[in-house]
Parts: C-alpha cells; sequence; structure tokens
C-alpha cells in the first residue's frame, strides 16, 4: 500500500462456465509480476495493484483494504469504492459469491475492525467504542436503505448537516455518517 490518498485496484474476474460454454475470449490479462494490465495485444495500462483471475479474496484484501482499516482505527477516515460494468465481479469482491466461498471485504472488515477494537480496549480499559452501519442502495438515481427492508420503498435524500456529515434522511441529524 502506498502512501497516495487514493489507490485504484483493478480486478479481472475469470471467464463464467456459460462465457467457456460460449466460447468468449479473454480480451483483458494481468502482465505477471506488475500492476498493470493489457488490453487485447497492445495496449497497457498501469495500476497500483492489478489482481488476476487466480486472486484470492484474501490478496485483495490484504493488499488494498486492510492498511484502511487500520489507519480508520487510529482515527483517519477511509472510502472503498467497486466500480465496472455489470457481472465485472463488484458484488463478489464485495460481499463474497456464493455461502460456501470465501467471503468478501465486507466481511473481512467487520471482523478486522471488532479484533482491532477489542485489542485497543485490551491496552485502554474504560476506552468507550461504538460502531454504526449503513447499508444503502444507490440505483436508476434512487436510494434505498437496505437494512430497513418494511420501508424499502420510501424515498430517502441524501442530505448533509451542519458538521458536514453527509447521510440519507434516515440517518442525519443523529449523527450517523454514511459508510460507504
Ligand atoms: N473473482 C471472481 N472469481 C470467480 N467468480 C467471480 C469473480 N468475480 C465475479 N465472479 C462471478 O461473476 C459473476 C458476476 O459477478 P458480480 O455479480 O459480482 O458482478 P457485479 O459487478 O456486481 O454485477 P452487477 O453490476 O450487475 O451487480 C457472478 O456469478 C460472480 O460469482
Amino acid at each position: 500500500m502506498t502512501e497516495e490518498c487514493v489507490c485504484v485496484a483493478v480486478r479481472v474476474r475469470p471467464l463464467l462456465a456459460r462465457e467457456v460454454l460460449h466460447r468468449h475470449q479473454v480480451c483483458v490479462r494481468v502482465v505477471p509480476g506488475s500492476a498493470q494490465v493489457m488490453l487485447g495485444s497492445d495496449r497497457l495500462f498501469s495500476f497500483d495493484h492489478a489482481f488476476g483471475p487466480t486472486a484470492s479474496q484474501d490478496e485483495v484484501y490484504e493488499s488494498c483494504v486492510q492498511p484502511l482499516v487500520e489507519s480508520c482505527v487510529q482515527g483517519s477516515n477511509a472510502t472503498v469504492f467497486c466500480y465496472g460494468q455489470t457481472g465485472s465481479g463488484k458484488t463478489y469482491t464485495l460481499g463474497g459469491g456464493n455461502q460456501d466461498d470465501e467471503g468478501g471485504i465486507i466481511d473481512r472488515v467487520v471482523q478486522e475492525v471488532f479484533r482491532l477494537l477489542q485489542e485497543k480496549k485490551k491496552n485502554n480499559e474504560g476506552l468507550d467504542t461504538r460502531v454504526r452501519v449503513s447499508y444503502v442502495e444507490l440505483y436508476m438515481e434512487e436510494l434505498r436503505d437496505l437494512l430497513e427492508l418494511q420501508n424499502i420503498h420510501k424515498e430517502l435524500h441524501i442530505r448533509e448537516d451542519e458538521r458536514g456529515n453527509t447521510g440519507h434522511s434516515n440517518l442525519v441529524g443523529t449523527n450517523y455518517p454514511v459508510i460507504s
């Protein structure tokens, strides 16, 4: 992990069974031992990290996210943002695949946050810590609170409070920043 404020990683997922069946071809390859990907045969792109189809969830988490969790527990803010076209692997990377697969970034962050807080508490008795979570989907310009399923069709709005915290309308005013 570099000391840069923004770190960009690319992950190339394996072809899915149905893609193999339809003889789809791989068009993006990670250059072995580098953080570069080759598009077609001659277009090279550089990133902070490049993960190929065999990269594990652990590798992705340890290189890109674990250092952020550690700095968050020390008091910094951090955002992990997955971007890509539909079917490119955002949900898999964040949430994990099927239930028997290894978990994704969210599972690991939650485990690590509680582990680090527990450690901190051991060293500083009386330390009061609070973990708050919000889980909001933004789709076609509409927000949905995925933790409040009974209100899933209620219209939500992003707002900013007087301290500059942003949150959706269910949360602002209650000191709940959106965790993104
Ligand atoms: N690294 C990976 N290894 C194995 N399978 C993967 C990997 N990444 C994605 N997949 C599989 O590829 C398919 C599409 O991935 P996923 O649903 O995560 O895409 P997405 O970017 O979230 O798509 P959408 O934007 O449409 O929600 C899923 O079947 C997922 O299990």
